[in-house]
């Protein structure tokens, strides 16, 4: 007999986390309804359980019903959103205008609005109010599909959706810690992603351990005083969302936004034309605006911006960044 949360729970976006994210939720609930603006990975989904594009070799619970309406997700009590930061505000639009109303919102996505600066949970407060859930942590998809031990956490400004959320995720291994910083927490996903290019490029030009621990530590605390400053608490960076995420994707080959910086430092060619997900990239420029606006010389920041948005040779930057790296 089912003995989990008697919900409906949508997922827009099938992509890499939305897929994984699905997979969690439906060890939870009856049926999870996965949203894909593909109809053919829907068709697949519903036809085989597999998501071909982005999970060829792995089945997926039964109780996963794909969809390529967003209207089919009205009914949904909880609506997580996955889709990168980039197409954001598009599908929140999308979302009302077909109607969806009175669902509890969850982002996972950790980019930032250009222009506005407005992180994703500003983007649905726009819309709907201010009682999303802000899910982030050191969680890459691949691990979280196949149910590996994972901690994330969350913060919402209603504890009874913080409530309901944790319900909906955690599971033996899926460990889910709530924390009280929505606005932190949403940037330490947004800047850990700026640290993991910035590790990645010192890694493509071959900057030694010693130096790129150096950079990594020095990263954390410029992150610090970056949450402080829009209003977060700097004891959120020591969480797993912070320190674990920075950590996590700074070092790990699996990152994407690691690997964009390891290929920038080698002075590879970028494959602009497959639309592989660069948060770290989209978000420099708004992040370095915020740092100036703010008057805080955010070195690692700095060199990112530096190499991505001035073209900066990466040894330059390096070159740069090295002679202040201890000033304060
Ligand atoms: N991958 C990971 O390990 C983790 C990712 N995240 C965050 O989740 C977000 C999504 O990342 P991820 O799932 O990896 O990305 P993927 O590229 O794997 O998937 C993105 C999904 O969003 C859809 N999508 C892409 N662009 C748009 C758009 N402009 N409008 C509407 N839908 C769109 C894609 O559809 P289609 O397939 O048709 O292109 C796909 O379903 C990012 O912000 C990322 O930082 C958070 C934690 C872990
Ligand atoms: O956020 C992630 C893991 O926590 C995924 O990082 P990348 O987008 O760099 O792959």
């Amino acid at each position: 007999m089912f003995k989990g949360t008697k919900m409906n729970v949508g997922v827009v976006g099938a992509g890499s986390f939305g897929t994984a994210i699905s997979q969690i939720i439906a060890l939870n609930v009856e049926e999870v309804i996965l949203y894909s603006r593909r109809k053919k990975i829907a068709e697949d989904i519903n036809k085989n359980s597999v998501n071909n594009e982005y999970y060829p070799n792995y089945k997926l619970n039964n109780k996963i019903r794909a969809v390529n309406s967003l209207k089919d997700l009205k009914e949904c009590e909880v609506i997580f959103i996955t889709v990168p930061s980039s197409g954001f505000r598009k599908t929140l639009e999308e979302m009302k205008n077909e109607g969806i109303n009175d669902s509890i919102l969850v982002t996972a996505s950790k980019g930032i609005e250009p222009i506005s600066s407005a992180t994703m949970g500003q983007i649905i407060q726009e819309y709907y109010n201010d009682k999303y859930v802000v899910v982030s942590g050191p969680n890459f998809a691949s691990e979280v599909v196949l149910n590996l031990p994972t901690v994330t956490n969350i913060a919402s400004n209603s504890k009874n959706n913080l409530n309901i959320v944790k319900k909906i995720l955690e599971t033996e291994f899926f460990k889910v810690e709530e924390i009280d910083d929505v606005i932190g927490l949403e940037y330490c996903g947004i800047l850990k992603n700026i640290n993991a290019v910035a590790n990645g490029i010192c890694e493509g030009i071959q900057i030694n351990e010693n130096g790129r621990y150096a950079i990594l530590t020095k990263g954390f605390n410029e992150n610090k005083k970056i949450v402080e400053s829009i209003g977060g608490k700097p004891s959120t960076i020591d969480e797993y969302c912070g320190f674990g995420d920075i950590i996590l994707t700074s070092i790990s080959k699996q990152s994407r936004n690691h690997t964009l910086g390891v290929l920038i430092g080698q002075k590879l060619e970028i494959n602009k034309g497959h639309g592989v997900v660069f948060e770290g990239k989209n978000s420099v420029k708004t992040i370095k605006e915020i740092c100036d606006k703010k008057c805080l010389d955010c070195k690692i920041v700095n060199f990112v911006y530096d190499v991505l948005v001035n073209k900066e040779v990466a040894k330059t930057a390096f070159k740069n960044l090295w002679k202040n790296i201890t000033m304060k």
